[in-house]
């Protein structure tokens, strides 16, 4: 077991980011690809549309048959639905009858929809003759061969994160699988000799778990697979056999026993294959990274160890695990630095006080800007300066329901959740937290129009 000098949050991101190294691609069937990210181009197998093919119900005829002025009317051939396997040709002077996605017969250049003529929709056999009351412009309703993709154009870019809309267009280019970066499958670990699953009666000095069920919700917002989510008294060796038997994984993440107590599970367990340091940040200050055979491969796995308090697993996922999963996932370059999730700027509401040479993460939700109404006072203009009595926030705009949101489109006005600042062990607190106000470590306090970086929480999004 080694033991570690406070370090900074930059220096234990790179211990982090160095122990974990992009996942290698692998080829998926479409439907095993949602939530995985393309590894390389994908290209058109065939055209888009595949033949040309008319876009509407309607009437296949020549533009050129059309009279200038006036109805014109034209004999029809016969039918041809969607699905026509028949090499169809059009007589200079007639129609055909064509439904929505049917190939375009061979002569015909315009297809006229069956609102523009005297026939009636719906009707099941075609009509001798069709009166083309109103003339459409030549080439109208034909959506030609090869016109929105051609065989061989890229339509996915290496790098897309795959959803609905990317397998399906996958699906319609004749491609049914993918070489994809997976997403990553993740191993969640709470330990503590007092805890009782949710729901469970407490006993004397019991907790119920909370720190199990939100790594597992946090990962999967990441975009991981949750591949098993247990919990761990606080022997070393119960926890040595759940790795045993767990589930293969890409990654573990424990939460508990890191720190200085007598009975620190993951700390003992982990011994030399760990590192255990100090960052200097609050809360999330106890942080470490190992290496243990996980599964019954025994593949050496990444373990994450993030302290027991469960606003400090939080804020840990935050700042260290949700941005390593879109690495291993290839969201995200493996540049240092680059699992840091990306901020939004924010402006306090209202002061609070932070520790002195550790960088504060503090939970907060929007507020409402208390001093003025709309009615009531002018909105400031964006950058425009503090006026007298508007001390709580500078270049914000309101809403019409008086909330203050992105002020002036560059700043967020936010305030602490409770009233204990960064209190590690208000779980509950956590239900209203929309971002983590991120105060750098030069800073004792922070008072009203005072502006810093917010993590946006995973999952919550109060920007609409
Ligand atoms: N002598 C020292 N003591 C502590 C230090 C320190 O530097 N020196 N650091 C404190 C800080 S900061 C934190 S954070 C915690 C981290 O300790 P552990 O990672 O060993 O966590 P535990 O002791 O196991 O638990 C801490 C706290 O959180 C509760 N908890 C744990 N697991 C869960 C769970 N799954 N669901 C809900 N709540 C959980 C647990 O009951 C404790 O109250 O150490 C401080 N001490
Ligand atoms: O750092 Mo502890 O994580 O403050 O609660």
């Amino acid at each position: 077991m080694s033991h570690h000098a406070s370090l900074s949050i930059d220096e234990h991101r790179a211990l982090v980011e160095a122990s974990c190294p992009m996942l290698d691609p692998v080829e998926l069937p479409l439907e095993e690809c949602i939530g995985a990210v393309a590894a390389a181009d994908v290209r058109a197998l065939v055209p888009v549309p595949a033949f040309t093919n008319s876009a509407m119900d309607g009437f296949a005829l020549r533009a050129a048959d059309l009279k200038a002025e006036g109805p014109t009317i034209l004999p029809v051939t016969g039918d041809i639905p969607a699905g026509d396997t028949r090499e169809n040709h059009l007589e200079p002077g007639t129609a055909w009858r064509i439904m929505t996605g049917a190939p375009v017969p061979e002569g015909a250049d315009t297809v006229v929809k069956v609102e523009w003529t005297d026939h009636e929709a719906g009707v099941s056999c075609p009509p001798k003759q069709v009166q083309i009351l109103t003339a459409p412009t030549p080439g109208a309703n034909v959506r030609f061969t090869g016109e929105g993709v051609d065989c061989g154009d890229i339509v996915i870019p290496a790098g897309t994160p795959l959803s609905a809309g990317t397998i399906a267009a996958a699906a319609s280019v004749g491609v049914d699988r993918l070489l994809v970066h997976p997403r990553p499958r993740v191993l969640v670990i709470a330990t503590g000799a007092e805890l009782v699953a949710p729901g469970q009666p407490l006993g004397p000095g019991r907790i119920h778990d909370s720190n199990g069920l939100m790594m597992a919700a946090l990962a999967s917002e990441a975009g991981a697979h949750v591949v098993g989510t247990f919990l761990c008294g606080d022997d070393p060796e119960e926890f040595t056999r759940l790795m045993d038997c767990a589930p293969e994984a890409d990654l573990v993440i424990t939460a508990g026993g890191v720190s200085q107590g007598a009975f620190e599970v993951v700390r003992r367990a982990l011994a030399d294959r760990g590192r255990f340091h100090h960052v200097a940040q609050q809360p999330g200050g106890p942080q470490g990274v190992g290496l243990l055979p996980v599964g019954a491969s025994k593949k050496p796995t990444l373990v994450l160890c993030l302290p027991g308090n469960p606003v400090s697993v939080f804020v840990s996922f935050h700042v260290y695990v949700a941005g390593l999963i879109a690495r291993l996932a290839g969201r995200v370059s493996d540049a240092p630095g680059a699992t840091a999730l990306r901020t939004l700027p924010g402006i306090a509401a209202k002061g609070w006080r932070s520790p002195a040479g550790k960088t504060q993460f503090v939970p907060v939700r929007p507020a409402v800007r208390a001093s003025a109404q709309p009615s009531e006072a002018p909105v400031p203009a964006a950058g425009e300066p503090l006026r007298a009595g508007e001390t709580l926030c500078a270049g914000e705009t309101l809403r019409a329901d008086g909330d203050a949101h992105r002020c002036g489109g560059e700043l967020i006005l936010v305030e602490p959740v409770h009233i204990l600042g960064s209190g590690s062990h208000l779980t509950a607190s956590l239900a209203v937290a929309e971002f983590l106000a991120v105060i750098g470590p030069e800073h004792e306090s922070v008072a009203a129009g005072d502006t810093f970086e917010l993590i946006p929480i995973l999952g919550r999004n109060s920007l609409h």
